[in-house]
């Protein structure tokens, strides 16, 4: 039995199979890619995890217990936390006041040790809104780091980084998820990056699971050549 298991997650939007019949296995200490086209219903997908959105199928589960109809606030006490693809940082706080809150809504106490983790040390005292588009990315994480999680969901955190911004977050990623034992998931447009930091890759397509494996069995499968990497593979 994995940490976290979703079993045949399914989501209608009215007419629109956004997401149809996935499953998921997510693993202590292993980072979960999540690739696809536009519109294949990867942030779909991490909405039915974190309880955003109710599958109109499937099964969740998280230490084996059914949490299918679990909502989100549940789920975050709980140990599963989510981040969001547009940042989720009140611009007029200082970067201190923010993670302060954050852990005092779960009840943690680990704040210096995300800011270590992080490096934010220098800008803690900072207004969110003036400090370094990248930087805010990192607090972004670091939000839904405090209270030690034991699965993190991330919608896009490189969304609006420069090359370098990503290489460094994804590093973060990948060693905090290691260090800490999360099992994470990663859902992100910069597939080089994932490709470089995930230990195992699930390409969706149109709601779908196209592949699914180690990297270099993912880029190198014919169907997601064609219907997705292209000549980039
Ligand atoms: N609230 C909604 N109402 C209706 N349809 C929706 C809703 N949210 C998503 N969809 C549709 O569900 C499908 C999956 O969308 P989703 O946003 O999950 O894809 P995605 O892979 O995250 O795309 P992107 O990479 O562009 O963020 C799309 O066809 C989308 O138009």
């Amino acid at each position: 039995m994995s940490l976290f298991e979703a079993t045949g997650v399914s989501v209608r939007y009215g007419a629109v199979h956004a997401l149809d019949t996935v499953d998921i296995a997510l693993d202590p200490g292993v980072l979960h890619g999540v690739i696809g086209p536009n519109g294949a219903g990867k942030s779909t997908f991490l909405d039915a995890l974190s309880g955003r959105v109710k599958p109109s199928a499937g099964t969740v589960r998280y230490v084996g217990e059914d949490i299918t109809r679990r909502p989100p606030r549940w789920r975050r006490h709980r140990g599963i936390a989510r981040s969001f693809q547009r940042t989720s940082v009140f611009a007029s706080m200082t970067v201190r006041a923010q993670l302060d809150m954050v852990a005092h809504r779960q009840g943690a106490d680990d704040v210096a040790a995300v800011v270590e983790a992080l490096e934010l040390g220098p800008v803690l005292d900072r207004v969110c809104a003036e400090i370094a588009y990248g930087t805010q990315r990192s607090v972004d994480l670091a939000l839904a780091l405090i209270g030690n999680p034991r699965v993190v969901l991330l919608d896009e955190p490189c969304a609006g980084l420069v090359a370098d911004e990503s290489v460094r977050l994804l590093d973060h990623v990948r060693r905090l998820c290691r260090e800490r034992d999360v099992a994470a998931v990663l859902v992100e447009h910069d597939v080089d990056g994932v490709f470089r930091v995930c230990d195992v890759i699930t390409v969706l397509n149109l709601g779908k699971v196209l592949a699914h494996g180690a990297p270099a069995e993912v880029r190198a499968d014919a169907e997601v050549v064609r219907a997705y990497l292209g000549s980039a593979a």
